[in-house]
């Protein structure tokens, strides 16, 4: 097997470039590229992993270009430059650091905060181009004042327990803030409008989504006590500039730090050149610390998908420790088995998958091993479809996906069932891993039997009459078919019966259709797996 290869293209510690090497996989250091996204796609499909920081957008563009890229990994929180719905229907996993900026993050919220109740960055520029003016700058003390926390996650946590070693007061507003833990962090869990009200410092630290866009606009800015200063190093968009520009103006907002922007990079701004606004280039990460955290963690994450299928940290697709991995394995490909099984037999639409897990695998990660149930079961009829975009297809076209889990109730150890319901019928098959890591079906529509998953199989639903057998094998023997095993299983005596044949090589069509014309002969299948 040939090196995965990963190109980072951003300005990444080279401490990423290290781990690569060091755990066998080829790597492209290009920290400028990022920036020309037609260089980005005529090479992107070079690439199994891509790293990043936020220069690089990873847009559907890139990604329909990106054909064999695995995974891509943020060093840093936001994934907000990556179209992460584009990336998962070509099964490519996205991954981020969520811990590893966030008290670097915190601390440049803390330090703007200051920098605007002392006006540093003014005073600075004043005394260094020899103007003395003590009488110019009155600053706030910060002891005492309240500070609102919008968004108290990671890096407001962090940064409201800074602000209380300040000895400030902290409010806080976030809908996912339970109140054991704003009372742990000792901040005031309180709503917005409250927020808005009492506090003589705000700072965002939130994602921008749709309910937090512009979450601070004109009328939010109106319900504000006067002389309010407002930090943002969270996204561009939390707050609409120029409503903001207007309350500067009006002097009901006495000062703004910006460390991020609606346009980035920003180049100019309506926050530019006003005298009680600091601007900060999205430096909220930047920190030697916090990079050089980012970029080792997002290397070794990266690496261990490559390398052995582990996931942490995936936005969109469950974690699955190193540990776990090799476990699950045999399984995922069992599972990948059992769908393709059912969906290479199953013609018309799917209504319905319930999958039962018994015993052991009822204990895995059963979120991975429905996608891989899904993505088999799937594969067939659309082709292009993975473990990571596989419940996003199933979703799109209605499919319901319902999960089992319970104990052993059978022979074996472990126990995976899909049942598809499609518009005509419904149809069962079961499988389970032997301790030699093989995956095998044991049971077809309530039919037992023992199979391997051959590479190439016969699957015949038949009447359980008297020569069919001979007939069957003697059709193979004529069209040089070499069966490798050969599986039978029935009801009862007399009743339904199936057989499942491995063969060497392709079934040619005219040949099944001659296993289709004999008498007992209900249904045949080529199978591959
Ligand atoms: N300036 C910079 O360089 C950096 C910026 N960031 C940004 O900081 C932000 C926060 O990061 P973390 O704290 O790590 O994320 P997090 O996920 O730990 O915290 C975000 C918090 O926002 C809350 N939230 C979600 N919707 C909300 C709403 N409508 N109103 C109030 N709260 C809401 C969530 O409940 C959560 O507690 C992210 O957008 C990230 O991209 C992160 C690192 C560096
Ligand atoms: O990589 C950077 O400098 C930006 C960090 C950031 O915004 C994030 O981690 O969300």
């Amino acid at each position: 097997m040939s090196k995965p290869k990963v190109l980072i293209s951003d300005a990444l510690s080279p401490a990423a470039v290290q781990i690569f090497k060091d755990r066998g996989i080829e790597v492209d250091f290009q920290p400028n590229l990022g920036k020309d996204k037609d260089k980005l796609a005529e090479i992107i499909g070079n690439y199994d992993g891509l790293a990043i920081r936020s220069a690089t957008k990873a847009t559907a563009k890139i990604i329909d270009k990106a054909t064999r890229l695995k995974v891509i990994g943020r060093a840093g929180i936001g994934v907000d430059n990556v179209e992460i719905p584009a990336a998962t229907a070509k099964g490519i996993i996205v991954m981020n650091t969520p811990f590893g900026n966030s008290i670097t993050t915190a601390e440049h919220a803390i330090t703007l905060m200051l920098a605007l109740a002392r006006e540093i960055p003014q005073a600075d520029a004043s005394t260094q181009a020899g103007k003395w003016e003590k009488n110019r700058f009155m600053g706030v003390e910060i002891t005492g004042k309240t500070l609102g926390v919008i968004g108290c996650g990671n890096i407001g946590s962090i940064a409201a327990d800074r602000a209380l070693g300040l000895r400030m007061k902290v409010i806080a507003f976030d809908p996912f803030l339970s109140p054991e833990r704003a009372k742990d962090l000792g901040v005031e869990k309180v709503d917005l409008d409250e927020l808005f009200k009492r506090a003589d410092f705000i700072t965002l630290h939130t994602p921008l989504t749709e309910k937090t866009k512009n979450i601070i606009d004109a009328a939010a800015l109106a319900k504000m006590k006067k002389g309010v200063r407002i930090i943002n190093c969270a996204r561009g968009g939390l707050v609409d500039e120029q409503a903001l520009v207007d309350a500067l103006n009006s002097k009901h907002v006495a000062g703004a730090a910006f460390d991020v922007f609606v346009e980035e990079p920003a180049t100019s701004n309506v926050l530019f050149g006003h005298p009680n606004v600091i601007c900060t280039p999205h430096l909220g990460a930047a920190t030697t610390e916090a990079q050089e955290n980012v970029a080792l963690q997002v290397a070794e994450q990266m690496s261990d998908y490559l390398l052995n299928g582990a996931i942490s940290n995936a936005v969109n697709f469950p974690s699955i420790t190193a540990e776990e991995a090799p476990k699950l394995r045999p399984f995922i490909e069992l599972a990948e088995k059992l769908g393709s099984f059912a969906g290479q037999l199953t013609e018309s639409g799917i209504a319905k998958v319930q999958i039962t897990y018994e015993g052991h695998v009822a204990e895995m990660k059963i979120k991975a091993l429905t996608s891989a149930v899904l993505s088999g079961l799937l594969r067939p009829m659309l082709g292009d479809v993975n473990v990571v975009s596989a419940p996003v297809v199933a979703k799109e076209r209605g499919m319901v996906v319902d999960e089992i889990v319970r104990a052993a109730e059978s022979d074996y150890e472990s126990l995976i069932t899909v049942t598809v319901t499609t518009e005509r019928q419904e149809r069962s098959v079961s499988g389970t891993v032997y301790a030699d890591g093989k995956p095998r079906l044991v049971d077809i529509k309530g039919i037992r039997v023992d199979a391997e998953f051959g590479k190439s199989m016969i699957y015949v639903t038949n009447e359980d009459k008297p020569g069919f057998i001979g007939k069957f094998a003697g059709l193979l023997g004529d069209a040089k078919i070499n069966i490798a095993t050969f599986h039978l299983g029935r009801t009862k005596q007399g009743g339904d019966a199936i057989a499942l044949v491995e063969v060497d090589g392709a079934v040619p069509a005219d040949v099944l259709a001659k296993v289709k014309a004999l008498p007992q002969v209900k249904q045949v299948k080529a199978l591959v797996f």
